[in-house]
């Protein structure tokens, strides 16, 4: 036999009644019929409440009385055939009836008793129960209505009351026995006390009704119906990717209430606990969905942790001095006073100095607890052996939830680089030694953020999300849009990671979206964005929207980012440059920026500074961090003035190649700053600096590759004028190559600490001698790789290795 609990969205509307029905004739098919446990219609209690609080004030009820009557008439016109309404009329208006008398009154004597409350509640669960066991006879036969007060007896602590377990017990079994092989709908949430006055259960009544049937008379399992597809890994009004679990231990059950959207409150399951019921909650609007089992034993789930739980307000108090250390008795006075005062702790700290214990409680009962324990530690106080408590608010506790974590090592580890790559302080920390709860308390502001980076962490099957910020639409930009559309497919089958633009700026506009942009359409959203374009708007809501795992993509060559840089790491926002500038400014620029991303947890990768997509910057750090030493570097960095030597040959004039180059792709915004060298210098710079040498750009020597004239040009557009008054002087140094069968190679060297880069004409047996369009090629030589160095080569250039260098950069930052 099993016991099936409808909760009040449930029995609430004629569809979900008639589907109630349906559930209850597939169920009794071909097992014994269930014991059905209903609650009011949804919104009667509260309008039960608000009459009864009315009357006590004087005010009048009659309308609401009225909208209730209504509402129960209506439910019976539509699912009773008309012959059978009378019956049903006539006892739901002897409730009505009742309840009006009562309310009269609580209105004549201004006066309602907590005894009368629970009298006026009763009637929401009588009258529901009462015609949902009539519909249920017409569709499936004869059914039994039980009023619970008959059989559940309890003290006379009306409001919460307390059952009285083995008269209870026998109560019920006496009645099931009485009536073999019915359909009994009984009445949730109400009970009576010896006396026979009515009372009520409190908090979770009607589950506890059923929790109470199910123990009594031995079920094989509770159902309890509601409008959910069962207990979620996370509150899903802040968690978007929050699922229903399949299966849980009662400890876990316990241990998740603390939901925002309660499902069930597990205390009122304690019967069913030690008689090892299993419990499964399931979903009256899908009622095919398997739900959720909780059960004494439950294996399946390998998963370490199954739930995040969270309590949005608490304040904390803190507890501190050095009269504390090394005294017992000192906690027991402490929480002794806390409980006397009827203050619940949620959550207790004490460090091993025992030098301060620090405790949350509900906001409403902190000033409370504060003086209580200001007049306990009168003496305490003034003999300054502890200070005055302290009281924090605004923080909230986040609770990871799992016993598999028992035993598991990392557990922990993991919610903690969750928390701090995303710069969540933590304020308090409890694991009790049982080790199915590590809760932490933070900051209100960050729960939603810190709720979806925890639940990233954990819950890998489902993709880690990436909330990447992008500035600058250009060539690069919109080529990595390109790209991130054309792989969503491929990175949604083969990764962990999700990757949602949240954000795009260009100069013009900027646009916003925490559900991510299309890749696809940015374009068009962007441009009909209502924001005009402005960096610290765009920055300062980056970080207002405040959302996890975070990464800043800096696709311009504009010098104004670079002064947010450091602002974006303080928030833990990670940040994924092409643009060269940032790391190519002062020596205490370029160290301010790695020491500040690596103190907030925050990762700065700009792999495609150096060769683009080329594995150039990450090579180095890995020669790096194993401890090789650089002996040498020798580079060929520009793509562009690569490309402009491989392809001056034949007809072409210098300046009919550097245009080519430009309408690649491969120069900078500005074909001045390759062509003067400026762009390599940088390349230079930062490996210099990668490779550990303090060097500013000054001490850079650059070779110069153009006449005077071009170098002076004021302007693009003068720049390609001198470019093209010069084609004498390029075919000079092109013939002067070639007669002695030279190539010119643009060469940067760093060895000793000296930077330069310069002009040269190599010939064959050079390893710089055969290269082909933008190719870069760097011999890296090092205490390790002396004899032959070791070489990277490729197109150092363009837009589809530049953008999939920054691709990969960004899915790095999700991989940490
Ligand atoms: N082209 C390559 O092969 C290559 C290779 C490696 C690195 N890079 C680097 O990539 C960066 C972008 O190059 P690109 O070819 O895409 O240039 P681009 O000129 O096509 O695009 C840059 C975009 O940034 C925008 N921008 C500038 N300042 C801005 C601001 N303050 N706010 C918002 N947007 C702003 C510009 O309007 C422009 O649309 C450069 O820093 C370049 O050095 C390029
Ligand atoms: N303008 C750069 C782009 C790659 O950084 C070049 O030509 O090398
Ligand atoms: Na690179």
């Amino acid at each position: 036999m099993k016991v099936l609990k409808f909760g009040g969205t449930s029995v609430g509307s004629v569809q979900s009644i008639l589907t109630l029905v349906d559930i209850l004739k597939k169920e009794s098919a071909n097992a014994e019929p269930p014991v059905v446990v209903l609650s009011a219609m949804s919104g009667v209690t509260n309008l039960l409440l608000d009459m009864a609080e009315r009357a006590s004030r004087g005010d009048g009820f009659n309308e609401q009385l009225k909208e209730l009557e209504e509402r129960h008439f209506a439910t019976v016109k539509s699912l009773l055939d008309v012959q059978r309404q009378n019956p049903v009329f006539t006892k739901l208006k002897l409730f009505f009836n009742e309840l009006e008398d009562l309310l009269q009154g609580v209105y004549s004597l201004r006066e309602l008793t907590l005894q009368t409350k629970d009298l006026i509640l009763s009637f929401g669960e009588r009258c529901s129960t009462f015609m949902i066991s009539k519909v249920a006879e017409q569709r499936l036969g004869a059914t039994i209505f039980l009023d619970a007060s008959e059989v559940i007896k309890t003290d006379s602590s009306f409001g919460n009351a307390r059952v009285l377990t083995e008269e209870t017990e026998l109560l019920i079994r006496n009645f099931y026995r009485e009536n073999p092989g019915k359909l009994i709908f009984v009445t949730g949430f109400i009970a009576s006390n010896h006396a026979g006055r009515i009372t009520t259960l409190g908090r979770g009544g009607s589950d506890y009704t059923a929790a109470i049937f199910g123990s009594a008379l031995n079920s094989r399992e509770i159902q309890i119906w509601t409008d959910v597809n069962g207990m979620m890994t996370a509150d899903p009004r802040l968690v978007k990717k929050a699922f229903p679990l399949e299966e849980l231990s009662y400890t876990e059950a316990m241990e998740l209430s603390f939901f925002g959207a309660k499902v069930i409150y597990p205390p009122t399951m304690i019967p069913a606990f030690l008689k090892k019921i299993p419990i499964v909650i399931k979903n009256t609007f899908q009622p095919d969905f398997p739900g959720t089992v909780i059960r004494h034993d439950c294996h399946s789930s390998h998963l370490p942790i199954k739930g995040i739980s969270s309590i949005n307000q608490i304040s904390i108090i803190n507890v501190q001095g050095s009269g504390m250390v090394g005294k017992s008795g000192f906690s027991g006075r402490l929480f002794s006073l806390l409980a006397r005062e009827q203050i619940n702790v949620v959550l207790i700290t004490q460090s091993s100095s025992e030098h301060s214990i620090t405790f949350a409680v509900h906001p409403a009962e902190a000033v409370k607890a504060q003086k209580m324990i200001e007049a306990e530690f009168e003496l305490e106080l003034e003999a300054r052996k502890i200070d005055r408590p302290q009281i924090e608010e605004g923080l909230s506790v986040l609770a990871i939830v799992g016993e598999n974590m028992k035993q598991t090592p990392g557990i922990s580890g993991k919610l903690f680089h969750a928390l701090g790559r995303n710069g969540i302080n933590v304020r308090a920390i409890a694991q009790g030694s049982s080790e199915y709860n590590i809760s932490v308390i933070i900051s209100t502001v960050d729960m939603a953020k810190a709720l979806n980076a925890v639940h990233d962490a954990f819950f890998t099957e489902l993709k880690k999300t990436l909330n990447v910020f992008c500035l600058g639409t250009g060539n690069i930009g919109s080529t990595l849009f390109r790209q991130l559309s054309e792989h969503s497919e491929f990175l949604k089958q083969n990764n962990g990671i999700l990757v949602k633009i949240a954000g795009i700026s260009n100069t013009r506009k900027m646009v916003f979206d925490e559900n991510g942009l299309s890749t696809e359409n940015w374009r068009a959203a962007l441009e009909g964005s209502e924001h005009t374009a402005d960096l610290a708007g765009f920055i300062a809501r980056i970080k207002a929207m405040n959302l996890p795992n975070c990464v800043f993509v800096d696709n311009t060559a504009s010098p104004k980012p670079i002064d947010f840089y450091e602002e974006l790491f303080r928030s833990s926002i990670s940040v994924v440059t092409c643009n060269k500038i940032g790391n190519s400014g002062t020596y205490e620029q370029y160290k301010r920026f790695k020491d500040t991303a690596h103190s907030h947890g925050a990762d700065f990768f700009y792999e495609t500074n150096v060769g683009a997509g080329l594995p150039i910057v990450r090579t180095l750090k890995d020669l790096m961090v194993s401890g090789d030493r650089i002996v040498r570097i020798e580079a060929i960095l520009s793509g562009t003035i690569s490309f402009i030597f491989n392809n001056f040959n034949g007809d072409a004039s210098f300046y009919d190649v550097v245009k080519l180059a430009q309408e690649k792709g491969y120069t900078e915004p500005d074909p001045r700053d390759d062509l003067r060298g400026t762009d390599f210098m940088r390349k230079m710079l930062i490996l210099a600096r990668d490779a550990g040498h303090v060097i500013e750009p000054a001490d850079i020597s650059i070779g110069a590759i153009l006449p005077q004239s071009c170098i002076d040009a004021n302007t693009v557009d003068d720049f390609y004028g001198e470019l093209k008054k010069a084609g004498e002087y390029f075919n000079n140094l092109k013939k002067e190559a070639a007669r002695s069968g030279k190539v010119l190679r643009y060469i940067g060297k760093l060895e000793d600490g000296r930077v330069a880069t310069t002009l040269q004409m190599v010939d064959e047996n050079h390893p710089f001698y055969m290269l082909s369009g933008s190719d870069n090629i760097i011999s890296f030589t090092t205490d390790r790789y002396k004899e032959r160095p070791m070489v990277v080569k490729g197109p150092g250039a363009g837009a589809e290795v530049t953008a999939a260098g920054v691709f990969a950069d960004i899915i790095n930052v999700g991989a940490q």
